[in-house]
């Protein structure tokens, strides 16, 4: 059951099934009410990149200790440098007034429910695509893919959707088929379950899963 906080959102899905689109369109509609956390990361800055601001640049030293003391709802290591949510960056957002959005990937989700502090209570959302078929033109359609790349993105999308198709991992499951559609839905529901700390989120018609996501 969804115990307190209601001032997380997580939003999952396969790559390519569309979280960034809904996401980017709910930022602006809603530019006041939703917000991003820090991540840190031990790869160096970019030009042009804030430390506090688009990441927190630590050392692996360092960003290894706070995993070790268990400061981090979930990590990953990409290309060699590690990458991360703390719990501090989630809680800076929520003391903004912001309801704190983290766009993860499953094994991210997976990491997430274990981890307890900020993250119980969140909302958890997975956006799929109407079909595999449909995932790959997508993917193909934003330019981003080598043949490579959209091969792995496609079989980590097949067991992604299996997690997702399980009744009681997300509390809303929503298919991305029309886009305006879709976000109308996704808004609805975001609006209705975050920022309410007293009720249980509400069953949304295509909400395919119980309320209840195990920890
Ligand atoms: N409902 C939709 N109908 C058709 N195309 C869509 C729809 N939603 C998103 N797209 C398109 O699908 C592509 C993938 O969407 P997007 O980049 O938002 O996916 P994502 O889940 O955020 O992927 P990643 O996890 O790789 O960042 C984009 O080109 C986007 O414009």
């Amino acid at each position: 059951m969804v115990r307190s906080n209601r001032n997380v959102l997580v939003v999952s899905g396969p790559s390519g099934s569309g979280k960034s689109t809904l996401l980017r369109r709910l930022f602006e509609e809603f530019p006041d009410r939703f917000g991003f956390s820090v991540s840190h990361t031990t790869r160096g800055p970019r030009p042009g990149e804030q430390d506090g601001k688009h990441y927190h640049f630590v050392t692996r030293d360092d960003m290894e200790r706070l995993i070790q003391g268990k400061q981090f709802i979930e990590h990953a290591e990409f290309a060699a440098n590690l990458y991360g949510t703390s719990q501090k960056a989630v809680e800076a957002v929520i003391s903004s007034g912001k309801t704190c959005v983290l766009d993860i990937d499953v094994q991210g989700v997976q990491q997430v429910k274990k981890a307890g502090g900020v993250m119980a209570g969140a909302v958890y959302v997975f956006v799929k695509p109407p079909s595999i078929g449909e995932l790959e033109s997508r993917l193909r359609g934003r330019g981003t893919e080598t043949e490579d790349s959209l091969t792995r993105r496609l079989d980590t999308a097949r067991r992604d959707m299996t997690y997702g198709d399980t009744p009681g991992n997300f509390h809303l499951v929503l298919v991305n088929d029309s886009l305006d559609k879709s976000y109308t839905l996704f808004k609805h529901f975001v609006l209705d379950n975050t920022n309410s700390i007293s009720s249980p989120p509400v069953p949304s018609s295509i909400d395919t899963t119980k309320p209840e996501v195990p920890e």
